[in-house]
């Protein structure tokens, strides 16, 4: 908990949507500092717009507050200046750009160019496979690479809060395993908080402390991650099969 004995970060009532399309209808959720919480749920549950409203993508009503500072109606480049990365679902790598220079645009808030020689070599540390490839095309990366380096730009930011919006997508399972052990990593390490939006439900509750299950706008159902793992209901629906 922070001074203000509130969680670090803290959505209270919150509502988003596209134009007349509303899509979260009251989402509240608490996150400490340090945790990584999954938010699961089915197709079109907004579990995406959810997390595009956590970093200014998409205009609120209700409150969103990290560390006791009010991110709701801010733009996403000043949110993304309060410490919040966002790796958005598709990656958003900048295909002609090398390795390297996608890792530099997301230093792009930071004037300590040493510092940011630094976190380059902390990136790689992280990614050893990104090392191999720095002066490669981003668009010549495997799919598992570019969500290495979506993760790493992030990275670049020295984010207090990581926003990770299905980073298993589209990858074999070996590779999203070993991502996933690297957001732990990172998690561990740097005490970062995650909110992780993740379809492969056994994966996101081994590395989460706690869950929130996201049905139509609404919250359904919240816990740590072995409360919501022994939920008959989300067995059923999240937790077919482990890869
Ligand atoms: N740009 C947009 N304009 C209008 N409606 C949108 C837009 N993006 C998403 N939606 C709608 O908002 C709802 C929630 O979508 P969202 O992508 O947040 O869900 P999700 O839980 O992330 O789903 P998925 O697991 O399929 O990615 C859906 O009905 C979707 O069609």
């Amino acid at each position: 908990m922070n001074a203000k004995d509130e969680a670090f970060l803290k959505v209270e009532d919150l509502h988003a949507g596209y134009g007349d399309v509303r899509v979260l209808h009251g989402v509240g959720l608490s996150v400490g500092q340090g945790e990584i919480c999954a938010i699961l749920g089915p197709n079109g549950a907004g579990k995406t717009t959810l997390l595009r409203a956590l970093c200014g993508m998409v205009r609120v009503r209700g409150a969103v507050r990290l560390d006791g500072v009010p991110l709701s109606g801010r733009s996403p480049d000043a949110v993304a200046r309060l410490g919040v990365a966002h790796v958005p679902e598709g990656r958003g790598t900048f295909m002609p750009l090398t390795v390297e220079e996608n890792l530099r645009v997301g230093a792009y808030t930071r004037r300590d160019r040493a510092a940011v020689r630094d976190d380059l070599e902390r990136v790689y540390g992280y990614f050893p496979a990104l090392r191999k490839r720095l002066r490669q095309q981003a668009g010549s990366l495997s799919g598992g690479e570019q969500q290495m380096l979506a993760i790493g730009r992030a990275l670049m930011l020295r984010p207090r809060l990581l926003l990770l919006d299905e980073p298993s997508l589209g990858l074999a399972p070996m590779v999203t395993r070993e991502l996933f052990g690297i957001v732990a990593s990172i998690n561990r390490e740097e005490r970062t908080t995650v909110v992780v939006v993740e379809q492969n439900a056994h994966l996101a509750l081994d590395v989460a402390g706690q869950a929130h299950v996201l049905e139509t706008g609404r919250i359904a159902l919240s816990g740590s991650a072995a409360d919501i793992r022994a939920d008959e209901q989300v067995a059923q629906s999240y937790l077919g099969y482990r890869i």
